[in-house]
């Protein structure tokens, strides 16, 4: 169990959503952010870490429950680890498929040995609003980018994330699969570790 019955998830994802729902179980009830406000807090900081507290801090503001947030992102090596926390921003605010669209373009002329990517996923859990000690859980996954879009599932930079452990996309793995690799996975296995639940 964890160390509340309740927890507001601060996130506006709903891909992002789903799998951590999926990955919480009934360990605890979950809220959406989206029941207290559907106003997104700007994402003003320099790292995953800052803004995933930045968002948790504003959901448990809004809701008064403990808070769960996850900034998360694509860290492309033959960009410098662009686009990095400016992931969702890549194609200034186009959405996916301009993002991945944008990403492809730059990369077109960038061979397979160096089209190595990570993806990253910082978790933050405040107890409240002001908490002082967030717990902060990271996790990454390896893989590269491929020259074009493969797989229906999940969201985002999926289509585009090729998995070396599986031999497919990130977007033709069935969420089952995607939630014991991913990035957001792992940083959720130690939070789990963390809270004393695994
Ligand atoms: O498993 C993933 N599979 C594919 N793409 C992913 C994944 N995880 C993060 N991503 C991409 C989506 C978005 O371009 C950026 C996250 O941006 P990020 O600001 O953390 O999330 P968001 O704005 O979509 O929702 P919110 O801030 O409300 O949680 O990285
Ligand atoms: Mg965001």
């Amino acid at each position: 169990m964890m160390p509340f019955n309740e927890l507001v998830l601060a996130s506006h994802n709903a891909g992002k959503l789903k799998e951590l729902q999926a990955m919480l179980g009934d360990s605890v009830r979950v809220r959406s952010v989206a029941e207290f406000s559907l106003e997104e807090p700007e994402e003003t900081g320099l790292s995953f870490i800052e803004n995933a507290i930045l968002k948790a801090r504003n959901a448990s503001r809004l809701s008064g429950l403990p808070a769960l947030a996850d900034d998360s992102g694509l860290a492309v090596d033959f960009l410098g680890g662009a686009p990095g926390i400016y992931s969702a921003r890549y194609a200034d605010g186009k959405g996916d498929a301009a993002n991945n669209a944008k990403l492809l373009d730059v990369l077109k002329d960038v061979p397979d040995a160096e089209r190595g990517a990570q993806f990253v996923c910082c978790l933050a859990l405040v107890r409240h609003a002001d908490d002082p000690l967030p717990i902060i859980c990271e996790g990454l996954w390896h893989g590269r980018i491929l020259h074009a879009a493969q797989g229906e599932h999940g969201f985002g930079y999926d289509p585009l994330f090729w998995v070396p452990e599986r031999n497919c996309s990130s977007a033709e793995l069935p969420a089952s699969e995607k939630n014991q690799l991913s990035h957001r996975a792992r940083a959720m296995a130690l939070l789990k570790q963390r809270l004393g639940l695994a």
